[in-house]
């Protein structure tokens, strides 16, 4: 996975149906600051006029400058509803992005820390929400601002345009002062906040285990350690800011010095030098402030590396280009001539393994063989690196890689050893994403003796935490039943039970009238097989 050349501008292709707005917002934030210029420069001629002259300014200015006021309020009005609309609406699109890819991406062999995802799609995308829904425009309204008031100057006065031309010269000169070290700070401030975000999702996930074993010092400790380096790169950071800051507040002091002593020692009026000095003042300032914003623009690039990197993980496994229609009646699996390595260790190596249509069949074999790896490849969670795995049927048999997934999900359910309950209602968890009703889960949590414990509306709190290991293992094969797949594919569906829940089991999936292959260590459970296969160790693992 390689970051893009461009981050900031790759993102805009997932913003294409914000485009339209992010230039609103550019020509809103245009108009309203050449709005508060001209107010500025106006109010500041009227002083003139009245310190110098000693009259009052003529009567149409008075009206002028309301209608300004007013325009700029609104203005200022508008672009704050359209770029907060905007920033909300880039920070959902590109977070669903962002999920949409870890959905076909993430659930990857090598089992990456979930942290660093995390940090990516909470925190990144928030600077990139700001940057496309507030920067973008700031910078172009300093240029067209910057462009229009030099401009005005040199029909005014050329001495003073000279002076304005070289301050913004130096402001401009300061983008890339400290370049490679803002580039590096950025860089480092991303890094180490995603590994502290990975620190802190693992603990959190653990917490029982740092209490259990007392770790809260040596977990405080790193933890700390990881947010000191974390701090430092940001104070690092933001020292260097403040140095250029203080330098582009200079120039702009030394600009508006400059423009006085020049319209003083040239033929300016006096009653003019107020004006020219805030017009100058206020073309120079804007371009400041975004040379300032330019200068974050490291650690923005950064955010949209990572961003960009995850949304170009590879799928974990590719969709069909043409799917193939599933077979018609019951459908068998078969997995042909297997082989399946994580990283360089090969797990499975030619295996075939076949389940007839209609047929339960046990898996057994020892700790570490490769049974739960078959699980994953049965449900197409990944492909195997050599043979294929197939669904059988009284037409012939298709590859799990031509089905269409929708297909795919609907024809075969997966229940992984480890698989997660979501946080939420136990109706909504047996019904989400299915047209099960809870009337016909009622039937299910009966018999599998949940029916008393668990009621539709009780919660589940946060991976199922609020259940047994016993009962969240009975409620993920009922939310599987309810989706009445063809094939059905468990693995330990008994580990975490006692002998008369996991008599239950077995009795529901006796009477199941799907294809099954069991993953057990349990006798009993095996014993209910029409027929056990035992796994053995590729020979050259043995
Ligand atoms: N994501 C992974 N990355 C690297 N190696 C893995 C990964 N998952 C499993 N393995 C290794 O692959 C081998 C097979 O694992 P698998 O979980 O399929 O075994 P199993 O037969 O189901 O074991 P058990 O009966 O203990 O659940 C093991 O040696 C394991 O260490």
């Amino acid at each position: 996975m390689s970051a893009p050349a461009r981050p900031l501008a790759a993102l805009v292709d997932h913003l294409r149906t914000e485009r339209r707005a992010i230039t609103a917002t550019v020509v809103l934030v245009c108009v309203s600051l050449l709005c508060l210029t001209t107010i500025s420069v106006l109010l500041a001629a009227a002083v003139g006029h009245v310190a110098v002259l000693r009259q009052a300014p003529p009567a149409w200015l008075w009206p002028l400058l309301a209608g300004l006021v007013l325009l700029r309020a609104l203005l200022t009005w508008g672009e704050m509803d359209a770029s907060h609309s905007l920033a909300f609406r880039v920070l959902a699109r590109l977070r669903v992005a962002l999920f949409d890819r870890y959905a076909v991406a993430f659930p990857a062999r090598s089992r990456e820390n979930h942290g660093r995802a995390a940090a990516t799609a909470m925190t990144d995308t928030e600077r990139l929400e700001f940057f496309y829904a507030h920067t973008v425009a700031q910078l172009l309204a300093a240029v067209v601002n910057a462009a229009l008031g030099l401009t005005v100057l040199v029909l005014l006065d050329a001495g003073v345009a000279a002076v304005v031309a070289v301050a913004l010269t130096a402001v401009t000169a300061t983008v890339p002062m400290g370049r490679h070290r803002l580039d590096r700070l950025g860089g480092e401030v991303v890094t180490a906040t995603g590994t502290l975000s990975d620190h802190v999702v693992d603990v959190l996930g653990s917490l029982r285990e740092v209490l259990g074993y007392g770790l809260h010092e040596p977990v405080r400790r790193q933890v700390a350690q990881t947010g000191a380096r974390a701090a430092r790169a940001a104070g690092a950071l933001e020292t260097t800011h403040r140095l250029l800051a203080g330098s582009r507040e200079a120039i702009v002091t030394l600009a508006a010095v400059g423009v006085l002593v020049t319209a003083f020692a040239g033929d300016v009026a006096p009653q003019h030098v107020a004006a020219l000095v805030v017009l100058a003042l206020a073309t120079v300032a804007p371009v400041a402030d975004a040379a300032a914003t330019w200068a974050q623009l490291p650690s923005l690039r950064a955010s949209a590396a990572r961003v960009g990197t995850e949304l170009a993980r590879p799928a974990v496994v590719e969709p069909a280009a043409r799917p193939a229609p599933l077979p018609e009646g019951p459908l068998g699996l078969a997995l042909r001539d297997v082989g399946f390595r994580y990283a360089d260790r090969w797990v499975l190596r030619g295996l075939d393994l076949e389940v007839a249509p209609g047929e339960h069949v046990g898996l057994r074999g020892p700790s570490g063989v490769g049974k739960s790896t078959v699980v994953a490849l049965a449900g197409r969670l990944w492909d195997p690196d050599l043979g294929t795995v197939e669904l059988t049927g009284a037409g012939g048999a298709v590859p799990l890689t031509a089905l269409d997934e929708a297909d795919l999900r609907a024809a075969v359910g997966v229940v992984e050893q480890d698989g997660r309950l979501f946080a939420g209602t136990v109706a909504e968890e047996l019904t989400a994403g299915s047209d099960a009703s809870w009337a016909d889960a009622v039937d299910l949590l009966e018999r599998l003796d949940l029916a008393d414990a668990l009621g539709p509306d009780d919660q589940l709190g946060e991976a199922g935490v609020r259940l047994s290991g016993g009962q969240q293992a009975r409620l993920r094969l009922v939310r599987a039943l309810l989706r009445r797949p063809r094939v059905l594919v468990l693995d330990e569906p008994t580990a975490d039970l006692d002998a008369a829940a996991a008599a239950r089991v077995s009795e529901v999936l006796r009477a199941l009238p799907a294809t099954l292959l069991v993953v057990s260590h349990r006798e009993e459970t095996l014993a209910t097989m029409d027929r056990v296969v035992t796994l053995t160790p590729p020979p050259e693992a043995r």
